[in-house]
């Protein structure tokens, strides 16, 4: 994970949960509820998947794990079904798999109020439905705070901060007041009744930290010293923000290179055999 500081922190986060849910006294006192922020391609669901693939051995392919898409998953659409469905079978996994981790992706396409379905389940209870949720973890993923993180980051840049001298309370309050208002975070009571645990900014990304990314992608096609043309031709596709003025920032982070990379090869292959 390239260029973010305070996603190191989720390692501590689940070792404080797992210890809990390990405690022969049970101090265990409600499910783990994160929620990760930020611009398009910074690293929300590449950390998700990395969390899978820790506590699962079939990572994301196991039966514990359930991802939820907000857009695709929660439209507007037949509401009511909708929600008795999802408490259904969360409470069929958590049934059976007390530690199960449970993904909703994309909150800013999810309709409002789908999320207060859930609520019994975030919260200081013994049992929801005779189901115990405390070992649980559950992770919401959105774009929802991501220009007010890089607004506020380049406000600290100001005053002289590192990207790793920032901390969780520098952007916090600012991600919870504005996800309040949006997508299927839009008045949800776990933000209101502080049921999520912690906020995690996704920084957006600087040229260096997409230029590891690149270098990374490379690598994973077996192309471990790319020419100089071809890393120029890869960068190509970045765009930098938040303004004209200010071009820190990579409005995709690394999101374009997964396609882009390997047609980079191809082109160059091409190019070495005629
Ligand atoms: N900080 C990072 N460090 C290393 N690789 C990264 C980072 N951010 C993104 N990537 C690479 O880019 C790919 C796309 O990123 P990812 O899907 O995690 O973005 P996202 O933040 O979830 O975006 P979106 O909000 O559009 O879903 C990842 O699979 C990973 O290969």
């Amino acid at each position: 994970m390239f260029g973010q500081p305070l996603v190191d922190e989720l390692v501590n986060i689940l070792h404080a949960h797992k210890e809990a849910v390990n405690d022969p006294n049970k101090s265990n006192k409600k499910a783990l509820v994160i929620s990760l922020h930020g611009w398009p391609g910074v690293g929300k669901n590449y950390a998700a998947t990395m969390i899978a693939e820790a506590l699962y051995v079939k990572g994301m392919h196991s039966k514990y794990v359930k991802l939820y898409m907000g857009k695709k998953d929660f439209d507007c659409s037949n509401l009511q079904q909708k929600k008795e469905d999802l408490v259904a079978t969360l409470n069929s996994i958590v049934k059976k798999c007390p530690k199960s981790l449970i993904i909703f992706d994309e909150i800013h396409d999810m309709c409002p109020s789908v999320l207060d379905t859930i609520k019994p389940m975030l919260d200081h209870h013994h049992a929801v439905d005779g189901i115990d949720y405390r070992d649980s973890i559950f992770i919401f993923i959105s774009n929802i705070g991501g220009q007010e993180i890089a607004t506020k980051l380049l406000e600290l840049y100001d005053q002289g901060a590192k990207r790793n001298d920032v901390e969780f309370h520098d952007f916090e309050p600012i991600i919870r007041r504005t996800a309040y208002f949006q997508g299927g975070f839009e008045k949800a009571a776990a933000i209101a009744n502080h049921l999520i645990d912690h906020y995690v900014p996704f920084l957006p990304l600087e040229q260096q930290h997409v230029e590891m990314c690149a270098l990374a992608e490379f690598r994973s096609h077996a192309i471990y010293h790319p020419t100089k043309e071809m890393m120029a031709e890869a960068l190509s596709v970045i765009t930098y923000g938040p303004n004209e003025d200010q071009p820190i920032f990579a409005n995709n982070g690394c999101k374009r290179f997964t396609r882009h990379i390997p047609y980079v090869i191809q082109k160059n292959k091409q190019k070495t055999e005629l």
